[in-house]
């Protein structure tokens, strides 16, 4: 894994937005994974900017979410249809159908898993997937015990996360308790993979995931065994890392 560390979000959420135009401006129909949560917001802002600048254009570019929660419908304002066109869809040219996000409402939640999966491969797979870093180490939604085979599926969200999300929702009760997440294995599958961290509150488990050894416990350990990761981190999330190594960072483009 490679380790970019930057000063703060808002050279995080840059760093991020010119990798993604990078890939589409060399691979015009690349296939973006994105990521919602509060970390990608930034991205997504600098990623509008500089498609106002006319530095990218997305038309034949195709997006794929990693995760939908189960039982909230497009039109719900906490459900992350609505926070991907809020932040990102609405003010780029990437059409609509070229938009691929779990359905969560779907009658069926385990044909719409094996309907996704093979959407994503029918697209070619990930050319390049956005992530975020989960205070318990999820990636996606994929809680810790997940199995590193494990394809897109339905899951029920651990507390903590339920809790850490409540901040979008006006009552606890409101916070769905499942979703549909692509995989750990899925998510392997990209061709190269961007894990962002920022903040104090993410320092403790981002100095878990580079000192732990790959364990099911800490499911963003398995990007450990991807041949191309990068990890954008502000200093704030790698305070503690950098404090348990003396403030040397090793094998890290800084
Ligand atoms: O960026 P945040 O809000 O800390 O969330 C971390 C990750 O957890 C999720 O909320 C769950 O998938 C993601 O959307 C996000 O990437």
């Amino acid at each position: 894994m490679k380790l970019i560390k930057v000063k703060n979000y808002e050279e995080l959420s840059k760093k991020a937005s010119a990798f993604i135009v990078e890939t589409v401006n060399q691979k015009p129909n690349a296939v973006i994974g994105m990521a919602t949560g509060s970390t990608a917001e930034g991205t997504y802002e600098y990623l509008v900017k500089a498609f106002q600048n006319d530095e990218v254009s997305f038309t034949e570019a195709h997006s794929v979410n990693l995760d939908e929660y189960v039982g909230l419908s497009p039109e719900n304002d906490q459900s992350y249809h609505a926070y991907m066109d809020h932040h990102l869809f609405k003010h780029i040219d990437m059409p609509a159908e070229n938009h691929f996000i779990p359905d969560g409402e779907a009658n069926d939640l385990q044909d719409e898993c094996v309907r996704y999966e093979s959407r994503i491969e029918e697209l070619g797979g990930v050319d390049l997937q956005l992530l975020g870093l989960g205070h318990n180490g999820h990636i996606g939604f994929n809680e810790p015990g997940t199995s590193f085979q494990s394809k897109t599926q339905v899951v029920d969200l651990a507390e903590s996360t339920r809790k850490a999300n409540a901040r979008f929702f006006e009552v606890m009760e409101e916070v769905p308790d499942q979703a549909i997440t692509m995989g750990i294995a899925t998510i392997l599958k990209s061709k190269r993979i961007l894990l962002l961290v920022s903040g104090k509150g993410k320092a403790e488990i981002l100095n878990k995931l580079l000192e732990s050894e790959q364990t099911e416990s800490i499911p963003a350990t398995a990007l450990k065994e991807h041949h191309d990761v990068t990890i954008i981190a502000d200093a704030d999330a790698l305070s503690l890392f950098e404090k348990n190594h003396n403030g040397e960072l090793k094998n890290c483009v800084v």
